[in-house]
């Protein structure tokens, strides 16, 4: 119960709820497009998939790590991934109604306003309920990443992931490009396309579409791989917060 009464008041900190459970105008005016509104920026090479870099103030980053510390899910050192699914940590629903409200205020930059693909979420996904249903926080050491992966077909579309701590490049590949290499094994093979993405702590991705189903997502750690500027990421702790909803039954 303490501890519970210690995330509530670390939330209410982190994503500006008072006492009385109403939000803080304060906190809805940071998305507001007059004062520092989140900036969207759209992966041109990658249909359906978002980066908003700054999506998390620094206090905000802070915050949110103290939260997962709370629960207490990495105190064993070998422990490095916690999954919830269902009711989600009260933090985990507030990072999600961030979310929401980062797709609906925050700055696009497009020409057709009109389209649907203008927006980082499909509306149909946007006000699905709940959003998401389904978490992962992921611990990565210096060195540690994820192989090259599409999200299981169990999880609709549309998936977000809040980067904390350690930047790191997430690389992008078609899902193609495999057949496609021992179809033409023989023959000239242009190069596999690789789209680097920079996940710096606080940024959020998003995930939908092609970007979801045709591309492998993957973070590779080793040494030299890590590049981005022309130069090498310092490696520290990393962890990630990936929000997901779970395929309803047929
Ligand atoms: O840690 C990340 O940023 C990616 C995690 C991920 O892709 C996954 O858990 O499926
Ligand atoms: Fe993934």
């Amino acid at each position: 119960m303490e501890e519970e009464n210690e995330n509530r008041r670390i939330l209410n900190e982190v994503f500006g709820e008072d006492d009385d459970g109403e939000e803080k105008e304060l906190e809805i005016s940071k998305l507001d497009s007059t004062e520092n509104p989140l900036k969207w920026e759209q992966i041109k090479e990658i249909k359906g998939l978002w980066l908003c870099k700054d999506f998390l103030s620094l206090e905000q980053q802070s915050s949110l790590l103290l939260a997962i510390q709370n629960e207490g899910w990495f105190t064993e050192d070998r422990r490095n991934q916690a999954m919830r699914f269902g009711d989600l940590p009260m933090w985990a629903t507030k990072l999600a109604s961030y979310i929401h409200e980062a797709v609906m205020l925050g700055d696009i930059e497009s020409c057709d306003l009109n389209k649907e693909e203008a927006y980082p979420m499909p509306s149909h996904l946007l006000w699905r309920e709940p959003l998401f249903d389904q978490l992962i926080v992921n611990v990565y050491q210096p060195g540690e990443g994820i192989c090259a992966h599409v999200d299981l077909m169990r999880f609709e579309d549309g998936i977000a992931i809040v980067s904390l701590e350690s930047s790191c490049v997430m690389h992008f590949t078609r899902v193609e490009s495999d057949t496609c290499c021992i179809e033409n094994r023989d023959k000239k093979e242009a190069p596999v396309l690789k789209i680097p993405i920079l996940l710096t702590s606080g940024s959020l991705i998003l995930m939908c579409g092609e970007a979801r189903y045709l591309w492998k997502h993957e973070i590779d750690r080793k040494a030299g791989v890590q590049m981005w500027g022309g130069q090498e990421i310092d490696q520290q702790k990393r962890t990630s917060v990936t929000l997901r909803k779970l395929c309803q039954p047929e």
